[in-house]
């Protein structure tokens, strides 16, 4: 079986978190690759103010000079709200001879009581889960633990320096710089 580890993730935009977690369980977890799945809608989010389109070129951007990391589009292609549920079954069926670990955050663990059919769900995948600034990773749920350095960056708070023209320079890779800055994204 080859073992695939997944980070979904709304990526609006991508950050250096999101690689660093993505890295550290690759190693950690011996993962041939790790699959970058945005989500066309998300689930728990209300509207956002990118394309799918975009956050997607932004996540080729930010994961271009990996060789493990893949972009993934099947939340996108199959448009309306990303359940992982339907992700997961989806890909369990196109790839029989695959493994698949599901990367998250600590708030996305702590969320876990409330994703959709997640009794199911938490027997079709393997969660893992890794620490994050103002949440614990304490759960009922069956989720492996892979230690990160703690990194406080979040999509959040990218979007509002460019709002406010301050710089994002040690907060995400160079190409979605560029991409961000072309494009006009986030009232820049
Ligand atoms: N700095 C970080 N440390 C640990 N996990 C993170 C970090 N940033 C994001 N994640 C995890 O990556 C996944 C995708 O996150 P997402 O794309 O929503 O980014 P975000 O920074 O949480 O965005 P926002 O601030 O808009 O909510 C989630 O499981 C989230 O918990
Ligand atoms: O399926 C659900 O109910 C569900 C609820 C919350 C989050 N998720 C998934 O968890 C990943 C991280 O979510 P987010 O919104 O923090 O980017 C992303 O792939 C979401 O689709 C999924």
């Amino acid at each position: 079986m080859k073992k695939v580890g997944i980070l979904g993730g709304t990526f609006d935009p991508p950050h250096l978190g999101h690689l660093m977690i993505a890295e550290e369980a690759r190693e950690k977890l011996e993962l041939e690759e790790v699959w970058f799945i945005p989500s066309f809608t998300p689930p728990h989010k209300a509207d956002l103010g990118t394309t799918a389109d975009d956050r997607m070129k932004m996540v080729n951007c930010a994961i271009s000079n990996n060789p493990f990391f893949k972009l993934n589009t099947i939340e996108i292609d199959r448009t309306g709200k990303s359940y992982t549920i339907d992700t997961i079954k989806r890909l369990k069926e196109i790839h029989p001879d695959h493994n698949f670990y599901f990367i998250i955050g600590a708030d996305m663990v702590e969320y876990l009581p409330k994703w959709y059919q997640i009794e199911e769900l938490v027997n079709l995948v393997q969660f893992v889960g890794v620490k994050r600034a103002g949440s614990t990773l304490d759960t009922d749920y069956p989720v492996i633990i892979v230690d990160v350095p703690s990194v406080d960056i979040s999509s959040t708070d990218l979007r509002q320096r460019v709002k406010f023209n301050q710089q994002i320079t040690y907060l995400t890779t160079e190409r979605v710089q560029a991409y961000i800055k072309e494009n006009h994204l986030y009232g820049n």
